[in-house]
């Protein structure tokens, strides 16, 4: 099929940081002919969009954006803003521009973007794959090669939906369509409580270094260094992520928290054949991940 980007002319990315600079360079790499503008509070994340040709054209101010050339929006910005900067984009929209975003979150975020924005079409778009760094600076154009990509789209507009798809498949990415608030019960499950998880274990190492006098943040090897790897994550986007998709979040702490006590009985009760059972189990399901 040929590779058209859905046919988007203009694309206005709204957040020129890890995954919105990385969308922008990954467009130019593969192809993409239209126009990419970029808007962002923090202007010398523009600048460097600008100097890494991510983008053509960059703003920092919406009334300066040239509405009139975008048919498509995608916001890349901490979820919590997502709302506020649809209310205030809706005024400026052609009839015909689609909004889409790249949030980790969905669930009743995009049933209330998709409520803000009507009669506009929103998609609802997160790429499943990243990094632990923030800011255009690290971008990386093939991060969304061979990702998965779950779109959760909500109404009737099935061509306006096809044409966003079709962006993201052009760029490599396998599309999957999921609903809303499952696409938040498995992400809660896979992806936000592993860095809830990664963010308290390296809380914990600092209470116990504190308590202790000793600075066990100079002994770590290979295996904290990969288990922790994602909480050097950006705090203001986690967040976001942790108070949007706060229920689900909750329940899979409490989850994680039943195999701990699980784990911590079967220590403390020297329970060799129990301590086996949860870890090999535990070691199978791993390995079969690859
Ligand atoms: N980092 C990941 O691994 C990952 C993966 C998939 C999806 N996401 C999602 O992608 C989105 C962006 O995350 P990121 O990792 O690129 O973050 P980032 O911190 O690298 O970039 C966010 C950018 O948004 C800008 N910004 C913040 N508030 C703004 C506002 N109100 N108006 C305009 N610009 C604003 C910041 O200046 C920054 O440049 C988030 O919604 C996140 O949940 C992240
Ligand atoms: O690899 C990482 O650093 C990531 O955290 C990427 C990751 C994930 O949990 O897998 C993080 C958030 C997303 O929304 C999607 C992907």
């Amino acid at each position: 099929m040929e590779r058209d980007f859905g046919g988007f002319k203009g694309i206005l990315i709204i957040g020129l940081g890890l995954i919105g600079g990385s969308l922008a360079l990954s467009l130019k790499k593969e192809g993409y002919k239209g126009k990419i503008y970029g808007y962002d509070l923090n202007e010398s994340r523009i600048k460097k969009a600008l100097e890494l040709n991510a983008i053509d054209e960059g703003f920092n101010r919406l009334e300066n954006v040239p509405w009139n050339d975008i048919d498509l929006v995608i916001l890349s910005t901490p979820v919590k803003t997502f709302a506020d900067i649809a209310n205030k984009i809706k005024p400026f929209l052609k009839d015909d521009t689609v909004v889409s975003d790249v949030g980790s979150v969905k669930g009743d975020l995009v049933v209330k973007l998709y409520e803000i924005l009507k009669p506009h079409v929103f998609v609802g778009v997160h790429p499943i794959a990243g990094t632990e760094k923030e800011g255009i600076e690290n971008a990386v154009a093939d991060l969304f090669k061979n990702a998965r990509l779950i779109l959760t789209p909500l109404g009737e507009d099935k061509e306006k939906i096809e044409k966003v798809e079709k962006l993201w498949k052009d760029i490599g990415s396998k599309t999957e369509v999921m609903d809303p608030h499952l696409h938040d019960f498995v992400f809660a499950s896979v992806s936000h409580l592993p860095h809830a998880i990664a963010f308290a274990l390296v809380d914990s190492l600092i209470t116990l270094s504190k308590e202790t006098g000793i600075d066990l943040f100079k002994y770590p090897g290979g295996g904290f260094k990969d288990f922790t790897r994602i909480a050097a994550s950006s705090p203001t986007i986690w967040k976001d992520i942790f108070l949007e998709n706060k229920e689900n979040i909750l329940h899979t702490i409490d989850v994680f928290l039943n195999s701990l006590e699980k784990l911590k009985d079967a220590i403390k009760e020297e329970d060799e054949k129990k301590i086996l059972e949860i870890l090999s189990e535990s070691r199978e399901k791993r390995l079969s991940l690859g």
